[in-house]
C-alpha cells in the first residue's frame, strides 16, 4: 500500500500543529531524547494567547522554549516523570513539578486511570514504506500515550536512530493526526563518562558478585555506567542485557565481547531496553541493530519479566541510605533531585530471579558547592526525603569501603554493617546516633 497520499494530507507546519493546543490543555512532549523541538518553539510563540497549559515529559536535555517564554508562570507548567539536571533546576524555581511514579506502571496511568492528554507530540524517524514512524530509543510509554491522547502529532527527525523492537516501538500513520517535518536537530547526546577512583572501587566489588551468563540492568547516573566499564574489562562472559535505560557502557561491553545474550531465558541474543540516552556513537550503534530490542516500559520493568531471567543483576545509584537500610534515590529532604524511575521495579524483580541480586551503590560521601563533605550513610533519612526502596527491599549496599547484604539482618546488624561501609571520618558519629536510636549493639565478632 502507498501511504504517500495520507502523508501529504497530514503534513503541516509546526505552527499549524501547535494551534491544536487550547488553554487548560494537557500536552505530552514525548520522552527524553524524543522530546519535540519544533513543536515546542511554535507553541512558545503562542505564550500570550494561552493560559494554564500543562506540559508533561521527562529526562529532558534542554529547557522547553514554552517555559523560557513564559515569564509569569501563568501560561505553561512543566510536569516531569523524572527530572534531569535541567528539570531539577526548573523544579527549584517552581517552573517544574515531579509526578511520583513506579516507572513500570506509567503506561497504565495513561491507559486505565486515565490521566488527561489532549495533545501528544514526539520526535520520530521518517516514515518507512509500510507507513510506520519509529520512536527511536524511546519506546518507553509512547504507545500508551498515543492510545490515550485526543490528538497525536509526530515530528520527523532524520537523525533519529531506527530502534528495532519486539512491539510498541513504532506508530502507524493511521494513528497520527498531524506530521511535522522538523528541522533535523541532532539527537541530544551526553558526553562519554569519566570515572573516579571511588566509582572504580565500587565497580570492582560488584563485579566479584556477577557470574558468567548473568543478565544486567544498569541504572541512571555516573556510577552504574562505571560498573559497566569495569565489566567490559573483566573476564566475565556470555552476559545478557535487560534494562530500562540503554547507556554507552552496554556498547563498550558488547564491543569487548562480554555480551552474547545466549543465556537469557527470554529474548535470547537481544539486548532489551525501554529508552536510551548516551553519546552519538551509542545512537549509531543502536540504529537498525537487530541485536537490540526496544520495548515498552511495562515489559522491561515488569518484576515478573525481570524475575524470569536467571542471575539477574541490578545496579542502581542512590542519594542517601539510612542505618535501617532505607534507600532514598530521588530527593534530599524536600529538595527534589530526580525521581524513583524504575529503581524499585528492578530491586524487586532482581531479588525474585533465580540467583538474582540487586546492588544500591553510592560514594560514601558527597561534597556540596561550599566544599563541605557529608556522609551519604545517615542515621535516618532527612525529613521530607522520599523512600525509593523500603528497608525490606534493600539487598546489597556498596560504597568504596565495602559491600553489605542487608537481607535477614536485624536493625542492630544493619546499623553495624552500614557503619562499617561509611566513610571512616563519620563512623564514630554514626555509632553515637545509632546508640541514641537504641539500634546499636556491637557484635562480638
Ligand atoms: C534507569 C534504569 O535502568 S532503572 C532504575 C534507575 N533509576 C533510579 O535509580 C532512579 C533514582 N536514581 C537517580 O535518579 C540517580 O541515580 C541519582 C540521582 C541517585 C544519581 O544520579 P547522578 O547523575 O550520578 O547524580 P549526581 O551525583 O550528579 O547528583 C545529582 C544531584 O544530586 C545532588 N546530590 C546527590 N547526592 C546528594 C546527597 N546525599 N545530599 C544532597 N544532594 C545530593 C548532587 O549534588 C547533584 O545536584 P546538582 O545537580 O544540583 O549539583
Ligand atoms: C524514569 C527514567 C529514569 C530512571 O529510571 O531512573
Amino acid at each position: 500500500m502507498d501511504y504517500s497520499k495520507q502523508y501529504k494530507e497530514k503534513l503541516v507546519t509546526a505552527e499549524k500543529a501547535a494551534e491544536l493546543v487550547k488553554s487548560g490543555d494537557w500536552v505530552d512532549y514525548g520522552w527524553c531524547v524524543g522530546t519535540a523541538y519544533d513543536f515546542d518553539k511554535a507553541l512558545a510563540k503562542r505564550v500570550n494567547e494561552l493560559k494554564d497549559v500543562n506540559l508533561r515529559g521527562g529526562v529532558i536535555f534542554w529547557e522547553p522554549e514554552v517555559i523560557k517564554a513564559d515569564e509569569t508562570g501563568e501560561h505553561f507548567t512543566w510536569n516531569s516523570w523524572h527530572c534531569s539536571g535541567i528539570e531539577r533546576k526548573m523544579a527549584s524555581n517552581k517552573r517544574a513539578f515531579y509526578i511520583p511514579l513506579r516507572y513500570s506502571e506509567m503506561p497504565r496511568y495513561y491507559r486505565e486511570n486515565p490521566i488527561p492528554v489532549d495533545v501528544a507530540v514526539m520526535q520520530v524517524t521518517p516514515m518507512d514504506k509500510h507507513g510506520f514512524f519509529n520512536f527511536g530509543p524511546n519506546a518507553s510509554h509512547m504507545m500508551a500515550l498515543i492510545e490515550s491522547s485526543k490528538k497525536v502529532v509526530v515530528e520527523v527527525n532524520k537523525n533519529m536512530p531506527r530502534c528495532l523492537g519486539g512491539f510498541e516501538s513504532e506508530v502507524h500513520i493511521s494513528k497520527v493526526d498531524y506530521i511535522i517535518e522538523g528541522s533535523n536537530t541532532p539527537i541530544a547526546a551526553m558526553k562519554a563518562g569519566s570515572y573516579s577512583e571511588v566509582d572504580i572501587k565500587v565497580a570492582n566489588m560488584i563485579v566479584e558478585e556477577i557470574p558468567n551468563g548473568a543478565c544486567l540492568q544498569l541504572g541512571i547516573g555516573g556510577m552504574p555506567n562505571a560498573v559497566g566499564s569495569v565489566i567490559a574489562d573483566s573476564d566475565l562472559k556470555d552476559l545478557g542485557v535487560h534494562t530500562e535505560m540503554y547507556v554507552d557502557a552496554f556498547v563498550e561491553m558488547t564491543e569487548k565481547g562480554k555480551i552474547t545474550g545466549a543465556k537469557k531465558n527470554i529474548d535470547r541474543f537481544r539486548q532489551t531496553y525501554a529508552f536510551g540516552a548516551g553519546t552519538k556513537a551509542m545512537y549509531d550503534f543502536m540504529d537498525d541493530n537487530p541485536m537490540l530490542m526496544s520495548a515498552p516500559v511495562d515489559y522491561t520493568n515488569d518484576a515478573r519479566i525481570i524475575a524470569s531471567l536467571d542471575n539477574f543483576i541490578s545496579i542502581n545509584n542512590a542519594v542517601d541510605v539510612d542505618l535501617f537500610g532505607q534507600v532514598s534515590s530521588e530527593s534530599s529532604g524536600t529538595k527534589h533531585i530526580s525521581g524513583a524511575g524504575g529503581q524499585l521495579d528492578f530491586v524487586l524483580g532482581a531479588y525474585l530471579s533465580n540467583g538474582g541480586k540487586s546492588f544500591i551503590c553510592l560514594s560514601s560521601t558527597v561534597t556540596d558547592k561550599e566544599g563541605k563533605m557529608t556522609s551519604r550513610i545517615i542515621p535516618t533519612l532527612k525529613e521530607g526525603s522520599a523512600v525509593t526502596a523500603a528497608r525490606p527491599n534493600t539487598h546489597y549496599v556498596v560504597t568504596e569501603y565495602g559491600k553489605v547484604n542487608l537481607k535477614g539482618l536485624s536493625t542492630w546488624q544493619r546499623a553495624e554493617a552500614l557503619i562499617n561501609i561509611a566513610h571512616p571520618d563519620f563512623r564514630e558519629e554514626l555509632i553515637k546516633d545509632a546508640e541514641k536510636m537504641k539500634i546499636w549493639r556491637k557484635s562480638n565478632k
